[in-house]
């Protein structure tokens, strides 16, 4: 199984994005999060930006919608390109059919989840999904602690997905560093998301190749 490093921008200079991206072009994805101050309290940015942000990285887009009214915005992001296009269930009105349009842009479909939300009800409709995001933290900030109590919905993921031989990502997002990847890779991750842990030191690209190891030698 190969593992997939996911640096959160969230965590980058506002000011100096493009910089910032280009720190982590050994990156296999670079992660936007757009937040809209109502389905989360922060607020981030949109399609403008990101279809910046698509111009100028080399590495593919993986955009994070904590957005209401999914239904309405993420086509526009498979539309500029974005490589995965990720909604979350709790937003959605038919995460399947909006699953499906994204497919048909041909972009990879994600559905993410809360902590407290249960993934019961996607574990039998998993082949209409290209990627499970599993939140470690509550979708809103930067910096939170990684919660271990999510870690049983990935060990079902993961069953499920080996299982029946299924192409689905399995993402983490929140509180991931050199500890926790650790202990999310062998609960079944292949996809890592982490803003703090890359951005925070001297050498981003460094922290992405160190985590990278970790979830290789740790992985399901
Ligand atoms: O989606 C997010 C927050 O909702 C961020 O991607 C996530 O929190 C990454 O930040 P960190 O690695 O610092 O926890």
């Amino acid at each position: 199984m190969s593992v997939r490093i996911s640096p959160s921008i969230l965590a980058a200079d506002f000011v100096n994005l493009e910089r910032d991206i280009s720190r982590i072009s050994n990156a296999d994805l670079v992660h936007v999060d757009i937040m809209d101050n109502h389905f989360v309290s922060n607020l981030t940015f949109g399609l403008q930006m990101t279809e910046r942000i698509q111009q100028v990285s080399t590495v593919p887009l993986d955009v994070h919608l904590m957005i209401d009214n999914p239904e309405r915005w993420a086509p526009e992001y498979a539309d500029l390109g974005a490589f995965a296009v990720t909604f979350h269930a709790e937003a959605a009105v038919d995460p399947v059919a909006l699953a499906r349009a994204l497919r048909a842009q041909g972009t990879r479909a994600g559905v993410a989840v809360k902590p407290g939300t249960p993934i019961g009800p996607y574990l039998e409709l998993l082949e209409e999904f290209d990627l499970v995001l599993v939140m470690t933290v509550e979708p809103g900030f930067g910096g939170q602690s990684f919660m271990d109590e999510t870690m049983p919905k990935l060990r079902q993921l993961r069953e499920l997905v080996d299982k029946r031989g299924l192409d689905v990502w399995l993402e983490v997002d929140g509180g991931i560093d050199e500890r926790t990847i650790e202990i999310a890779a062998a609960a079944g991750a292949d996809t890592f998301v982490a803003g703090s842990a890359v951005y925070r030191g001297a050498d981003p690209s460094l922290r992405v190749t160190e985590l990278r190891e970790r979830a290789l030698a740790h992985r399901h």
